[in-house]
């Protein structure tokens, strides 16, 4: 029996009519009415400073949203999710990410097996695998130690171990061999043939990353990194005893939740990191498919990166929904989309090793929260997922932050930078430049909040102005200061999204651990492939697609094919 939808329910009710009582009040009056707002709207844990007074709201705002959180039942949500129950209803499963970051002396029993012992089983894998590499002992088919490894995975298997191995570059271990991580995600190979003309088959490793082992953009890929290394090593290189099996060996590690599959693509047994189905592939980071982080950055980076996440799971768990990090971030998303109708949402992080921060959270927001059908299987009735972007804040701020104070358009956005940087580099002279550079990009990011916040009342001026130097203000926005970039800084803050998605799924209704809506593209790219190679079935296309098919085959006809 379907239950009443959460826009019909009392809170949603309440918080509709506050909404229009508070018409379109500018955030620069809420700031002259309410003094203390940062202190008011602010919270910090595990490392994190979460400021979210920028947001068009008041305190009655925040109060009836956190009515609609308990009526949508998020405290109950939270203890299932991490008690392991099968939050995951369109397949069966629960969704245990948090898992994979438990203490070694935790115990989460599920279906009457404590995850914990094979969660450390695969990390002390992980652990050895990478201890040998560190060593300068993993050696390819012709003898040489690797030094390069390039990630062959897409999504989920790509964009974590992308975006956390550039952030923490910082952080590799000295006195060990050195491994450089590549990534090759796209299917038309055009990142991985670049790393073949530029890498020494002798010392090139590639890591099949890939959940369900199926993916056909990153088994593409692995197929042209197979015939590379056959065709260089083989034979051709002139030694002694390199054979085939030595080179699937020495040259490929599988990371999958499907050991048959890996199998039965050759790669050895004790070469394959297996986690489970009960891990999403966009939650997947902590644990074997961030072997490439943990190339870079060693296992004890990796570990700090567990922890910081753990620290921020224990935070969403313990602390009440007024004071939790996850809960205040999530609501106030739920505020701008369904009660202001913001309906963007840009990331904007003011340091450049976040560079790939924004692309991470493109997934992880819209992939699980890009949904209309409730757990009932109903159709929504209000809006879920934002369309989510950004890119580096201060380029961004060259680039698309014209739209975002005089364009049409009302965006939410959140201000990433830590507090602190470089003030650990050695050498005095470059320190103070670059804590001065540190300095010029944090007020840059306050600077940035703040005229978005206030518009033309940021600066004084005399006289009249054109309408095109005008600047409306009233984008709401939250900044979020790390106390420093660390591992364990940036595992709480990976975990701080993952579960704010989790709670905007709960008072949506979706489910945000499924992606049915990547299926149909799937299958009709493949029947589309048959039409291209085969040259039939294009009676069955839409005219435009035929049209585009046929621009092809005329192309390739020129050229002779
Ligand atoms: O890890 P894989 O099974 O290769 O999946 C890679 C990616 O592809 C899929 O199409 C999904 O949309 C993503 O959620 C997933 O992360």
């Amino acid at each position: 029996m379907s239950h009443t939808p959460i826009d019909q329910q009392r809170a949603w009710c309440a918080l509709a009519e506050h909404a229009a009582g508070m018409g379109r009040r500018h955030l620069r009056d809420l700031f002259v009415e309410q003094p203390g707002r940062f202190e008011t709207f602010s919270r910090s844990a595990a490392g994190l400073t979460l400021d979210l007074s920028k947001q068009r709201w008041t305190g009655q705002t925040l109060d009836l949203l956190l009515d609609l959180a308990r009526d949508a039942g998020v405290p109950e949500a939270i203890r299932g999710l991490l008690a392991g129950e099968r939050v995951n209803r369109s397949e069966d499963r629960p969704a245990l990410h948090t898992a994979l970051r438990l203490p070694a002396d935790a115990r989460l029993e599920v279906g009457g097996e404590d995850l914990v012992p094979s969660v450390h089983a695969t990390l002390a894998r992980m652990a050895e695998m990478v201890e040998r590499f560190h060593a300068g002992q993993w050696r390819g088919a012709t003898g040489k130690p690797i030094h390069d490894v390039v990630n062959l995975g897409v999504g989920g298997s790509d964009l974590g171990p992308l975006m956390v191995t550039h952030a923490l570059a910082d952080y590799r271990p000295e006195g060990i061999h050195r491994i450089d991580v590549h990534f090759a995600s796209t299917m038309d190979g055009s990142q991985l043939a670049d790393y073949l003309t530029r890498l020494n088959p002798e010392t090139t490793l590639f890591v099949l990353s890939s959940k369900s082992f199926t993916t056909i953009d990153t088994l593409s890929n692995a197929r042209t990194a197979r015939d590379w290394l056959k065709s260089r090593l083989l034979g051709a290189a002139g030694e002694e005893g390199v054979d085939e099996a030595l080179v699937m060996r020495q040259h490929f590690i599988g990371v999958s939740a499907s050991p048959e599959k890996m199998a039965e693509w050759g790669i050895a047994d004790d070469h394959q990191l297996e986690f489970w189905e009960w891990v999403g592939g966009r939650y997947s980071l902590w644990g074997a498919i961030g072997l490439p982080i943990a190339l870079v950055v060693g296992m004890e980076h990796f570990r700090g990166l567990l922890a910081g996440a753990h620290a921020m799971d224990r935070h969403f768990s313990e602390a009440a929904p007024a004071d939790n990090l996850p809960v205040l971030l999530a609501l106030a998303g739920i505020w701008n989309v369904n009660f202001l109708d913001i309906r963007a949402h840009s990331i904007l992080p003011y340091d450049g090793r976040l560079e790939y921060f924004a692309a991470y959270l493109e997934q992880l927001e819209m992939e699980s929260n890009g949904k209309s059908v409730t757990h009932d299987g109903d159709q929504v009735g209000y809006s879920t997922c934002p369309v989510l972007w950004g890119q580096l804040g201060p380029n961004a701020q060259h680039a698309f932050y014209q739209l975002l104070h005089q364009g049409t358009q009302a965006v939410e956005c959140d201000f990433i930078a830590p507090r602190v940087r470089y003030d650990d580099v050695p050498d005095p002279a470059t320190r103070d430049h670059l804590m001065g550079q540190h300095r010029l990009t944090l007020a840059n990011c306050f600077a940035q909040s703040r005229v978005l916040m206030l518009g033309d009342d940021a600066i004084e001026e005399d006289g009249p102005r054109p309408e095109y130097k005008h600047y409306r203000g009233n984008q709401p926005s939250s900044t979020l200061l790390l106390d420093r970039l660390t591992p364990e800084t940036l595992g709480a803050l990976i975990a701080l999204y993952e579960h704010k998605v989790f709670v905007q799924a709960t008072i949506w209704d979706i489910n945000p651990f499924d992606q049915w809506g990547v299926e149909l593209g799937k299958k009709i790219a493949g029947e589309t492939q048959h039409t291209l190679e085969h040259r039939t079935g294009l009676e069955g296309m839409d005219d435009s697609t035929r049209g585009l098919i046929e621009a092809v085959w005329s192309a390739e006809a020129e050229h002779g094919r």
